[in-house]
């Protein structure tokens, strides 16, 4: 607690984007941001030292920095700081809460009440988003053999993206992750509930910021003989009263920056019911509420507090 009352907040990355994000947002939560002398943003000691001496830690590293610094929290024992994590190391530990707190009813009781809070990724809030609610309805078979396409903006890539993109101008648009096996999978598999992982496929275009999760699905292979409007209606359901996450009516185009410099996220359902084919998209900013805004959530809730309304 600072003097003035204030909870204290240290940010370990905050000259990175997702850092600088969550700085930015912090203004409009009644805390105390602390933060080290820029020469020193690295040293262990400076950054064991501040993590000591403030309420919570937000991690915005990269994910070996981030284990690291968990180190460091480990060794405080009970005098460790919360932990708000950005990076993909701890999203799928079952020692952690994950920060979605629109995935479930009890979710945000859950991340006010825990020590240790991990941030969604990007492209899993979109997935999640899209197919948790489907698949615990029963409209969507944990089995079903999901692919999902996806393009994010360059900012999605951190520092070295960003500086690649705006210095060398390109690529237009690039399919990456060919390999498969991207570390956001086993985060999707585990908490959209599907048996399997899903064949996943990023990209990234020459823009800044943005992102779309689309997931296409055949009718007749859902069981029973779902229609376009039951998975319209069971994720209105489940988004009913979310001023972040809305379920938009579809549209025929969908740029993917349209939310940039937002916190929100419009999940849809598009389909062609002649064909029985479904596309289900969601549309977020990967810096918003893929990152930076999520965080904004997650740190509210740990305080006890209200979440501001989104950007
Ligand atoms: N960009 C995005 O859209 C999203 C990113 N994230 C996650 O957030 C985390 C940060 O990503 P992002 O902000 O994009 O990355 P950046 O590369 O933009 O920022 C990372 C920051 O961490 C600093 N850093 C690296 N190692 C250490 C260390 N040992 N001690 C202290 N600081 C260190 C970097 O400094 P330097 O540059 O000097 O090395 C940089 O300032 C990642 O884990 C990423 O997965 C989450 C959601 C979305
Ligand atoms: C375009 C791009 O490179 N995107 C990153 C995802 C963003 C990220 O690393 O952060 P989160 O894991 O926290 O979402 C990637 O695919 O590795």
């Amino acid at each position: 607690m600072s003097s003035n009352g204030q909870a204290t907040v240290f940010i370990d990355g905050e000259a990175g984007t997702t850092g600088l994000g969550i700085r930015h947002r912090l203004r409009h939560l009644p805390v105390t941001v602390r933060s080290i002398d820029p020469a020193r943003r690295k040293d262990p000691d400076a950054r064991r030292e501040m993590m000591a001496a403030v309420d919570i830690v937000i991690l915005c590293l990269p994910d070996a920095a981030a284990k690291e610094a968990v180190a460091m929290a480990d060794a405080m024992g009970d005098d460790a700081p919360r932990i708000l994590d950005a990076s993909t190391a701890f999203r799928t530990d079952p020692a952690w809460v994950y920060g979605f707190p629109e995935m479930d009813a009890a979710q945000p009781a859950a991340i006010r009440a825990a020590a240790r809070v991990s941030n969604p990724g990007c492209y899993p809030t979109g997935l999640i988003g899209l197919l948790r609610p489907l698949v615990r309805a029963g409209l969507v078979p944990a089995d079903y053999p999901v692919c999902v396409n996806a393009v994010s903006g360059y900012s999605g890539g951190g520092r070295s993206m960003i500086e690649a993109h705006e210095r060398d101008g390109g690529p237009a648009f690039e399919l990456y992750g060919l390999g498969l096996g991207h570390k956001h999978m086993p985060e999707m598999t585990l908490y959209a509930g599907l048996a399997q992982p899903p064949v996943f496929v990023p990209s990234v275009g020459h823009f800044p910021q943005g992102m779309i999760v689309s997931v296409p699905l055949h009718l007749d292979r859902l069981p029973g003989r779902v229609a376009i409007a039951d998975l319209h209606e069971a994720l209105a359901a489940h988004y009913r009263g979310s001023d972040r996450v809305t379920v938009a009516e579809p549209c025929a185009k969908l740029a993917a920056d349209a939310l940039a410099g937002t916190d929100r996220m419009e999940l849809r359902v598009h389909g062609n019911d002649a064909l029985r084919q479904v596309v289900l998209t969601a549309r977020l900013d990967n810096l918003g509420k893929g990152a930076s805004g999520a965080a904004l959530q997650n740190v509210a809730l740990m305080l006890g507090l209200e979440p501001p309304p989104p950007v």
